[in-house]
C-alpha cells in the first residue's frame, strides 16, 4: 500500500502530465496565432482598397480599414491571452500547487480536496478543478482559517462549512519535496524555509505563505481608501503587490494592469519589485515615482529639485546659511494649512492678483498683460472662475483672428512670399490644394492665389500664439506663485495662523530659487496645485486604483493632490511612521489624518504588527530604536545577534569592513549592503573601500538593484532588503541628532540575516535604549 506521500507524488505526476499536455497544445496554438497576426500585419494594405474618388468609395475604404483593423485587434488579443496562459502554465510546471484544504460545505456530505496554486487548472472535461487559483473565493479559507468552522464569501453570498485539514506542499521541478499537515502543527515550516533563504535581485511573490492579516489587505474590497500601517518587514509591499494581482483577477473583465499605478519611492525599488506580478502570470501595473510625475508636468518651466537632493541638504547642510529656515519651509509647505492657504489664495484671485503675460507678435506686445487683466477683472463675476478664464481665452482667440486678418496685407507678408524657397512653396501649394479638394495630378493645374498664400503665411506665424492661448500659457503662473512670497505679510491674508516664524527667510529662499529657474522640491506640488486650481485639474479618470508605497514620505499636501488627480481611483496607502525619513515628515506624521481624504465611512485601516524580514535577534534589537517598540512582533527565526564594533579611526574601519565582507561572502550571503547616512558619506566610503571587488555605489538615479556588495545611502535602501547589512559609521558624530532616529532605524531594518554596526569613536546615543543583551559589543 502506498504512503500518503507517494499518493501525493502520484497526483503531482498526474497534474504535471496535464500541464505538459496543455503547454504542448497551447504552444502550437500560440505559434499559429502569432503567424496569423504577422500575416494580417503584412497584408493589411493588400486587403484594403483605398479609393477616395467619390463619397461612396471613401466610405467603402473606411469600412474596409475598420474591418481589417478589427480582425487584427481580435487576433492580437487572442494571441496575447494564449501567451499569457502559456507562460503561467510554464511556471506551474515548476510547482503546480502549494496548498490544500479539505473542506465540507454545509449541507454537502462529502469532503472536497481543494488544491491551491498560482492559477486554475481543470481536467479535460473542464468540470473538475485540479488546481484552484489562490485568488478564487474558496481559496481564502486556506489563508483565513484553522481547522473547524470556516466560511468564505462569494458573489452569491457566504458559504459555510468545516475545514477538516490544511496542507502545505513544497514542490520543485515537479517533485514533491515535503508536505506538512498544518492543521496538526499550525507550523510555519514553509515560511521558515522561505524566509531563511538568501535574497536575490528581485522580490518574490508570497502566495504560498500569505498570513491571515495580510490576506485581509489583499482581499479588502470596500470603501475608497485602505490604509495599511505596518512595521518594517511586515510585508506591506508584498501584500500590496498580491493585492494588485487579486484585483486584476477579481475584476478581470473591467480592470487591466495599466489602470493601476504604483507610486514607488525610487527607480531602484521599481526594478526590485518588477518580478512579482509576472511571476503570478499578471502584467505589471504602471510604476512611477512622484518625482517622475512632477518632472513630467513641470520640467518645461523649471529644473525641479529631486527629493533626495532635498534630503541630502537636510542631512548635510547644517552649516550652511538659512539651514533652519529651509527646513522649517520644507515642513510648512508640506502641511495642510499651506494647502488651505493656496486654496484661499486662489479664491482671492477671483477679485485681484491674476498676472498675465504680454502676448507678443514679432517681438512686440500684441495684447498687453494689462489689457488681458482688465478684460478678466471686468468679466462677469457671477461665472465660475474657470469659466471666466475660458471666456477670456475665447476673447483672446477672437482678437488674434482680427489681427491675423489685418496682417495679411502688411508688407512683411509680401516679402515672405517673395522669399519663399521652392520647397516651402511646394509644401504650401500642396496644403492649399488639399484644402480646396484638388487631388493628385489635378493639383498641377492649380494656380496659387496671392491671397491664399498670404493667409497661409500669416496663419503659420500665429500658430504658436494660438497654442499659447489654448494652453493657458498667457497666465504667468510663475509670477502668481511668487506673489505669495514677495511680501512676507501677504500670506496672512490667506492663512489666519500657523505660518512659521521664519516665514520672511522662507520667502527669500523660495524667490531666490525660482529666479534661478529652479523649483525646490517642497514648492513643486504647491506650484502644481495652484496651477491646477487656476487652469482646471488635469484629472485622469481611466486609473482605477492607485497604490502609494512608503506613504510616510508623502505630505498630506501630496495626498490631497493625488486624490484630485485620480478622481475615479481607489487608493491603497502603505507606510510606517517609524521609517519616515523625509524632512517634511515631522513628528506629526499621522495616518489617521488621511482618513479625512475620503471620510471615515470610505476608509479602512489595517495594522500589520508581525515582522518577517529579519531574524528574531535583529528585530529585537531594531525595535528598541523606535517608540512603541513592544508592538512589533518578531517572526520566530533564529540567527546571530547584531554586532557593534567600536573603532578608533577610519583606516581601521575600512580594513574591518573589507575583512567582514570576505567573511560574509564565504558564508554565502548574496546581497550585502554597506549603508551610509547620506550620499556624501557613501561617496567617501565607496572610494575608501575601492579594494572590495565588484562593489557598487548606488546613487539616486540608479535603476537596477544589483546582487553583491553595494555601498548605499540610507534613504535609497528603503523598501528593499539585503542578506547582510553593515552600518558604515553608527557613531554619535554621524547620528548625533534625534531627527535621524528614523533614518537609522530604516537602515538597520534592511537586514534579513545579519547586522553589523561599526562606529568610529563613540556609538550614537540612539542606541541608548537598546538593552545590552540584544547585541554583541566588540
Ligand atoms: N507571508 C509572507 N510569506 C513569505 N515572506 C513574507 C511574507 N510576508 C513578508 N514576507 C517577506 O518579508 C520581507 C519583507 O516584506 P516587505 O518588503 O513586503 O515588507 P514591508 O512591510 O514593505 O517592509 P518595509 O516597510 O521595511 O520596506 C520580504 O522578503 C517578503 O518576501
Amino acid at each position: 500500500m502506498k504512503s500518503t506521500f507517494q499518493q501525493e507524488q502520484q497526483r503531482v505526476d498526474h497534474v504535471m502530465g496535464v500541464i505538459q499536455e496543455r503547454i504542448h497544445k497551447l504552444g502550437e496554438d500560440t505559434a499559429r496565432q502569432r503567424d496569423e497576426v504577422v500575416k494580417i500585419r503584412k497584408h493589411f494594405w493588400d486587403e484594403v482598397k483605398v479609393n477616395t474618388d467619390s463619397f461612396d468609395d471613401y466610405l467603402e475604404t473606411i469600412i474596409g480599414l475598420r474591418q481589417e483593423a478589427q480582425a487584427l485587434a481580435v487576433s492580437q488579443s487572442t494571441h496575447r491571452l494564449s501567451s499569457k496562459r502559456l507562460s503561467t502554465l510554464k511556471r506551474m510546471k515548476e510547482s503546480p500547487y502549494f496548498g490544500r484544504i479539505d473542506f465540507i460545505e454545509e449541507g454537502v456530505l462529502s469532503e472536497e480536496e481543494i488544491y491551491i496554486g498560482i492559477a486554475t487548472l481543470t481536467d479535460d472535461s473542464g468540470e473538475d478543478f485540479l488546481i484552484y487559483d489562490w485568488r478564487a473565493p474558496i481559496s481564502s479559507v486556506y489563508y483565513d482559517h484553522q481547522p473547524g468552522e470556516a466560511s468564505y464569501s462569494t458573489p452569491g453570498g457566504v458559504i459555510r462549512g468545516t475545514l477538516e485539514k490544511k496542507w502545505q506542499y513544497l514542490i520543485g521541478g515537479g517533485v514533491l519535496q515535503s508536505m506538512f499537515d498544518t492543521s496538526l502543527t499550525i507550523g510555519d515550516e514553509i515560511l521558515q524555509i522561505v524566509l531563511g533563504k538568501g535574497t536575490d535581485k528581485h522580490m518574490h511573490n508570497i502566495v504560498a505563505t500569505i498570513q491571515q492579516e495580510q490576506n485581509r489587505i489583499i482581499r479588502h474590497d470596500s470603501g475608497k481608501l485602505l490604509i495599511v500601517h505596518g512595521a518594517a518587514g511586515s510585508g506591506k509591499t508584498s501584500a500590496a503587490l498580491q493585492r494588485i494581482a487579486y484585483l486584476l483577477y477579481k475584476y478581470r473583465d473591467s480592470m487591466s494592469a495599466d489602470q493601476i499605478i504604483l507610486f514607488s519611492p525610487n527607480s531602484l525599488f521599481n526594478n526590485y519589485v518588477s518580478n512579482v506580478l509576472p511571476e503570478l502570470g499578471e502584467e505589471n501595473m504602471q510604476q512611477v515615482t512622484f518625482q517622475e510625475y512632477l518632472n513630467f508636468r513641470l520640467s518645461n518651466e523649471f529644473k525641479v529639485e529631486n527629493p533626495y537632493e532635498q534630503l541630502e541638504y537636510v542631512l548635510t547642510g547644517e552649516n550652511t546659511s538659512f539651514y533652519q529656515s529651509r527646513v522649517a519651509g520644507i515642513r510648512f509647505k508640506a502641511s495642510t494649512p499651506f494647502f488651505e492657504a493656496i486654496e484661499s489664495y486662489r479664491r482671492g484671485l477671483e477679485t485681484a492678483g491674476m498676472v498675465f503675460k504680454d502676448l507678443l507678435f514679432k517681438g512686440k506686445p500684441l495684447i498687453s498683460r494689462r489689457e488681458i487683466e482688465e478684460r478678466f477683472y471686468n468679466s462677469d463675476t457671477t461665472l465660475r472662475f474657470h469659466n471666466r478664464l475660458e471666456k477670456l481665452k475665447d476673447w483672446l482667440m477672437k482678437k488674434i483672428s482680427e489681427v491675423q486678418k489685418n496682417e495679411r496685407n502688411k508688407p512683411w507678408v509680401e516679402e515672405e512670399i517673395e522669399l519663399l524657397s521652392d520647397e516651402a512653396y511646394h509644401k504650401a501649394h500642396k496644403h492649399l490644394a488639399m484644402k480646396k479638394g484638388f487631388k493628385g495630378a489635378a493639383t498641377a493645374d492649380y494656380e496659387m492665389e496671392i491671397e491664399d498664400l498670404s493667409r497661409l503665411i500669416v496663419q503659420q506665424r500665429f500658430k504658436s500664439l494660438r497654442k499659447q492661448i489654448q494652453e493657458y500659457n498667457f497666465i504667468d503662473m510663475k509670477e502668481i506663485y511668487k506673489q505669495l512670497f514677495i511680501s512676507p505679510n501677504y500670506i496672512k491674508e490667506w492663512l489666519e495662523k500657523d505660518w512659521p516664524t521664519d516665514w520672511p527667510s522662507i520667502c527669500q529662499i523660495t524667490l531666490d530659487s525660482i529666479d534661478k529657474g529652479k523649483l525646490l522640491y517642497e514648492d513643486a506640488t504647491p506650484f502644481l496645485l495652484l496651477n491646477e486650481l487656476i487652469q482646471g485639474f488635469q484629472t485622469n479618470r481611466t486609473i482605477k486604483h492607485i497604490v502609494v508605497d512608503e506613504a510616510q514620505d508623502y505630505s498630506p499636501f501630496q495626498f490631497e493632490y493625488l486624490r484630485r488627480l485620480f478622481p475615479a481611483a481607489k487608493m491603497t496607502v502603505l507606510g510606517d511612521f517609524n521609517q519616515a525619513i523625509f524632512a517634511h515628515a515631522s513628528g506629526r506624521v499621522d495616518f489617521q489624518a488621511l482618513t479625512g481624504l475620503y471620510g471615515p465611512d470610505n476608509t479602512d485601516v489595517v495594522n500589520l504588527a508581525r515582522s518577517y524580514r529579519s531574524t528574531k535577534p535583529i528585530i529585537e534589537f531594531t525595535r528598541y530604536l523606535v517608540p512603541n517598540s513592544k508592538e512589533i512582533i518578531p517572526f520566530e527565526r533564529d540567527g546571530e545577534h547584531p554586532i557593534l564594533t567600536k573603532l578608533v579611526n577610519f583606516d581601521e574601519l575600512h580594513s574591518h569592513i573589507t575583512f567582514k565582507i570576505g567573511e560574509l561572502q564565504n558564508l554565502g550571503y548574496n546581497t550585502i549592503a554597506i549603508i551610509c547616512k547620506s550620499v556624501e558619506e557613501s561617496t567617501r566610503a565607496y572610494e575608501a573601500l575601492a579594494g572590495i571587488a565588484d562593489s557598487k555605489h548606488v546613487k539616486s538615479g540608479s535603476m537596477e538593484y544589483k546582487q553583491g556588495v553595494v555601498v548605499i545611502p540610507s534613504y535609497l535602501a528603503k523598501g528593499i532588503e539585503f542578506d547582510a547589512v553593515i552600518i558604515y559609521d553608527a557613531s554619535e558624530e554621524v547620528y548625533g541628532d534625534e531627527s535621524l532616529r528614523r533614518i537609522f532605524y530604516t537602515a538597520c531594518t534592511r537586514a534579513m540575516h545579519f547586522l553589523q554596526l561599526y562606529c568610529v569613536g563613540e556609538p550614537t546615543l540612539l542606541l541608548r535604549d537598546v538593552p545590552g543583551d540584544c547585541y554583541i559589543q566588540d
